[in-house]
């Protein structure tokens, strides 16, 4: 559940440079040293340049670039996996990198759980002894931790699962058992390092959706790293885009989608469905005065997707978009949906 104390994640200008002496060069790149030019200059490699994320408690944040862009880099920072060369990573106002190792042990414990891409299952445990192994290590006693897991086995769609091996299930099976033992950690945070990327798509559909279904429950605070702009656009209440060790937009899907930073995005999101993505609030026009509203109407926040299917079968050519109260605040009609669904060239 939603944990009223737990204030997020703020990470704020780190730096990774991986390499002997790297602290020596961090002033360096602070003024501007590039990662090809520090290579060359000291033979180090620039992981993480001035990473700068507020991800706020309760949100998925994304974390999405190419191979290389330094998404894994990132991501071990927020438990610790990874030192930086500078910068802070505060996890519920606590500072990951001045923790010492006690008190690390206890956080990562504690305050986080995480899913990996390949789903890290012990082969000879079955999905409920799986399920329950982070409670094991916590010390829970073993009725508790049985409860706790059968219910998460559960919510995540294996009920009656509980006694096969991980070769017996399929991957997206295996991944499910994943979720489940993360979130038997009752950590607030939840980690995953490209979890779905192993999937084949459609199982990779129904896992994003199993995830988005149960955060609106769990409210946990995830950070989703994925080099697919789909699975971020889907998944993410905030997206980063990295590069070459820097965020080059940070942002929500709609900022990402219709406001592309550079051309480098611009080049990602053109694949991108946008009837799927893009909201009617982007596209609609303003209310005209007089305007009588016939009875058909789009809340705020339906994709443009279904806005379509709504119009396609509405008697008018103007319908209103309302707000959360029903008021309406602007008007669309199939012409303004359909130029949107097209990309600018
Ligand atoms: N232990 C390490 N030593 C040296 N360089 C490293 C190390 N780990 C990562 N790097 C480098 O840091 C950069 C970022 O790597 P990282 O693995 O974080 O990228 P990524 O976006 O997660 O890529 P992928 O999607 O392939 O996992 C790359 O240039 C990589 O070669």
């Amino acid at each position: 559940m939603a944990n009223p104390a737990f204030d997020g994640i703020r990470v704020r200008n780190l730096y990774k440079i991986f390499g002997p002496n790297a602290h020596a060069y961090v002033e360096a790149v602070k003024n501007g040293m590039t990662k090809a030019e520090l290579n060359a200059k000291a033979g180090l490699i620039l992981g993480l340049k001035n990473i700068n994320i507020d991800m706020p408690a309760g949100c998925i944040q994304v974390i999405m670039g190419l191979s290389g862009s330094g998404k894994s880099t990132l991501i071990r920072h927020i438990n610790r996996l990874i030192d930086p060369t500078a910068g802070e990573v505060l996890v519920g106002g606590e500072d990951v990198v001045k923790m010492n190792p006690t008190g690390l042990r206890t956080f990562r414990r504690h305050q986080t759980a995480m899913v990996f891409q390949k789903f890290a299952l012990l082969p000879h445990r079955n999905v409920l002894d799986n399920t329950v192994y982070g409670l094991e290590v916590q010390g829970v006693p073993k009725s508790k931790s049985i409860d706790v897991a059968m219910n998460w086995i559960e919510r995540v769609g294996l009920k009656g699962f509980e006694k096969k091996y991980p070769n017996q299930l399929s991957g997206g099976m295996q991944q499910r058992v994943g979720l489940a033992r993360a979130l038997s950690n009752d950590a607030p945070v939840l980690l995953m390092d490209e979890a779905y990327s192993a999937l084949d798509p459609l199982i990779r559909m129904d896992m994003q959706t199993v995830l988005l279904d149960l955060q609106k429950e769990i409210k946990k605070t995830i950070v989703f790293i994925t080099h697919d702009l789909d699975e971020a656009l889907r998944l993410g209440d905030q997206i980063a885009i990295l590069r070459d060790g820097e965020i080059i937009q940070q942002g929500t899907s709609q900022d990402i989608v219709l406001r592309p930073a550079d051309e480098y995005i611009a080049n990602f999101v053109r694949e991108v469905n946008r009837g799927r993505v893009i909201q009617v609030d982007a596209v609609m026009a303003p209310l005209t005065p007089g305007f009588q509203a016939n009875g058909t109407t789009v809340a705020c926040g339906t994709t443009i997707e279904d806005a379509i299917r709504v119009l396609a079968m509405a008697p008018a050519v103007d319908v209103a978009v309302t707000d959360e109260s029903g008021q309406p605040i602007g008007l669309l009609n199939l012409q303004r949906l359909a130029s949107a669904v097209v990309a600018p060239h």
